[in-house]
């Protein structure tokens, strides 16, 4: 039996007191002034008695990731620690430095606390929790961080915490802009340099440069100035450190500027041509830091202006590295899952199809190069195949979009894409709304989308099916798509997410790209028995399996019909569009 529950999601959305018309050309031109209303929207979820398979991912209504208890989390994340420490490195600097923690939340192979500890003899961790980031997204005011990847990230940051006390430090947290408390915390300690984690899209390039400018404004008294080893300015230093990819931007074989369009002929030249830095190895203790009493409090899910919403069913996410380094060794080792992945990792359901990093690698919990060094460990003492190679195969994908950030700037959030490319989208609320509540009639969309809703992730393999359906069943502004995952996703990443929307909607850099996935096609050779749908669909459990992904008139009306092809699964275009398993991204085909 399935008993209907509905969690509610306070979204800031436009005033709709507009006509439709109206609305839609205050959504088009952001500059026109307009008002936020808050509204309460009903995403309706379905909540089913356990269901009973025998299919391992759709035995038990909720999974954590990973799934170990605590006490094998902390003998696994010591081990990994030790793994990845060494005591033979020398500090060599002077006075205080601070390291400004952003999306970097971790303390293996991270080089903005290496170079923060070595330059300085106390070190001041320190978190901002930014009021920006729980405001809203740019064009359709969404939340900017829905209350899954909130939580995620307040569990990171208790993790580092954490970890940074076993090393001797500590994270100060504060509540405001960075812009106001960094300089102001540089003045009260003396520190004589700011350390980050270097970003690249303009939002984060806004508050580094507003950081920069308000540091200029503090005047270091004469021992700081001396032990930042600098003789023109009293002022602290704010030095970058690049962090975020598998390759470092400096080892690259071009500039970032003249980055290929294509991705194969980057990943091409960089496996080529570079190879990937080791990870960095801090020692056991990193103490002391500066005595302050009152280290601050992370903020409650209230505090922040988020209701605290429960996964029930999927997967649970835990926050932070302990947490992060558990689920390689779970995935890696454990399970010993890295040598079919290239087979499993189009899948949609449980936690074992893929590797499922990409929430620790989005809020730095992970380092890319960290993963690296565990694949080739892994590569050594078990075995070497196309599947472990496909994860480094992936992460260049990640790199891949984080350097196109840089050569393109801004318009990768914008709706023609880096091509500029002119396109009548739709910005209708009915049709937008039916997908992203899973109310659209296409069990696969619905489907994938209450995934995203009740557990904050979603497969790639789903996210591009949506992607299409969206852009090009029902013709809909990809940029509403865009960031309405922004809100969503606990792996949520500026450059992958919009380097992926664009890439899907057919405005991104590479012109070969631009695909229509076929609904039954997808349907039938992802989920052909129907589990995946009936997973997040309790309703269509009843209904045969082949039929599940196509039932009728035993599923609500389809609110648009597909573009090309029907639903029936027996649709003569559909079989000849065969997806091919691996590689298809790489394809320019125009279905699949
Ligand atoms: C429309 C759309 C939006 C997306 N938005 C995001 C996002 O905001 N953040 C994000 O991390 N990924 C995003 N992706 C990429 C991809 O879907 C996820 O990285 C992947 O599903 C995460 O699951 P995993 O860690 O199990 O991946 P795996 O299959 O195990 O891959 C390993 C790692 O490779 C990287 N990777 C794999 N595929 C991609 C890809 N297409 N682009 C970039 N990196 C990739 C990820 O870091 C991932 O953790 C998006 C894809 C699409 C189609
Ligand atoms: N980290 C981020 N996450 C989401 N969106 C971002 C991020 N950084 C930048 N953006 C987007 O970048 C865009 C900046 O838009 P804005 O109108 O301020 O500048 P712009 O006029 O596009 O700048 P320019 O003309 O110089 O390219 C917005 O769409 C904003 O949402």
């Amino acid at each position: 039996m399935a008993i209907s529950l509905c969690t509610t999601l306070q979204l800031q959305f436009l005033t709709l007191n507009s006509s439709k018309s109206t609305l839609t050309s205050i959504l088009t031109n952001p500059t026109t002034r307009y008002q936020f209303s808050t509204i309460t929207m009903n995403l309706c979820t379905t909540k089913s008695e356990p269901v009973t398979t025998s299919s391992a991912a759709s035995s038990s209504s909720m999974q954590y990731v990973p799934e170990q208890d605590s006490n094998e989390m902390e003998r696994v994340s010591n081990q990994t620690f030790q793994r990845y420490t060494s005591n033979n490195t020398k500090r060599s600097g002077k006075g205080t430095s601070i390291v400004w923690f952003r999306n970097d939340l971790r303390v293996l192979d991270n080089e903005v606390l290496y170079k923060a500890w070595i330059s300085s003899q106390t070190l001041l961790p320190v978190y901002c929790i930014d009021p920006r980031l729980f405001s809203t997204t740019h064009y359709f005011g969404f939340p900017k961080t829905g209350a899954l990847r909130a939580q995620f990230l307040l569990e990171c940051l208790a993790d580092l915490k954490k970890n940074l006390m076993k090393r001797g430090l500590n994270l100060l947290i504060q509540h405001g802009k960075p812009e106001d408390i960094i300089p102001s915390l540089a003045k009260a300690y003396g520190a004589h340099t700011v350390y980050a984690q270097k970003e690249t899209c303009s939002e984060e390039i806004n508050v580094e440069n507003s950081v920069s400018r308000c540091l200029q404004q503090v005047v270091l008294p004469s021992e700081e100035s001396a032990a930042a080893s600098t003789t023109s300015n009293s002022h602290p230093k704010l030095q970058f450190v690049w962090g975020t990819t598998m390759y470092h931007r400096d080892d690259l074989p071009f500039d970032v500027t003249c980055l290929p369009d294509v991705y194969t002929q980057f990943r091409k030249t960089i496996e080529a041509k570079c190879v990937v830095r080791s990870c960095i190895k801090l020692p056991t203790s990193l103490g002391p830091a500066p005595p302050i009493e009152d280290w601050g409090r992370l903020p409650s899910m209230e505090q922040l202006g988020l209701c605290s919403q429960n996964v029930s069913k999927g997967m649970k996410f835990v926050g932070g590295e302990t947490a992060g380094l558990n689920r390689i060794y779970e995935y890696f080792w454990k399970k010993d899952l890295l040598k079919v992945y290239k087979e499993t990792r189009n899948g949609m359901l449980g936690p074992d199809y893929s590797t499922k990093f990409s929430p620790w690698l989005a809020s730095g919990s992970l380092s890319p190069r960290l993963i690296h060094e565990e694949v080739k460990r892994y590569e050594n003492e078990r075995q070497a195949n196309s599947s472990t190679y496909w994860v480094l195969f992936e992460l260049i994908w990640r790199d891949y979009f984080r350097f196109l950030s840089v050569k393109y700037g801004n318009s990768i959030f914008h709706i023609g894409g880096p091509r500029n490319i002119q396109h009548n989208w739709s910005q209708d609320k009915k049709l937008f709304e039916s997908w992203r509540d899973g109310c659209t009639g296409y069990p696969l969309i619905d489907a994938n989308m209450k995934e995203l809703s009740t557990t904050g992730f979603m497969s790639n393999r789903g996210r591009q099916i949506v992607c299409s359906f969206l852009v090009r069943d029902m013709g809909i502004d990809w940029r509403m798509g865009a960031e309405w995952f922004e809100t969503c996703l606990l792996d949520y990443d500026p450059c992958s997410n919009y380097g992926n929307w664009t890439y899907g909607s057919g405005v991104g850099n590479d012109p070969r790209e631009d695909r229509y996935f076929s609904i039954p096609k997808q349907a039938q050779t992802y989920d052909p028995e129907g589990e995946y749908v009936a997973y997040w669909l309790p309703q269509l459990r009843a209904i045969s399996k082949d039929k599940r992904n196509f039932p009728g008139n035993l599923y609500i009306r389809q609110i648009v019909p597909l573009k090309f092809g029907t639903t029936s699964r027996h649709n003569k275009e559909d079989k000849s569009h065969g997806a091919r398993r691996g590689n298809d991204r790489r394809s320019n085909r125009r279905q699949v």
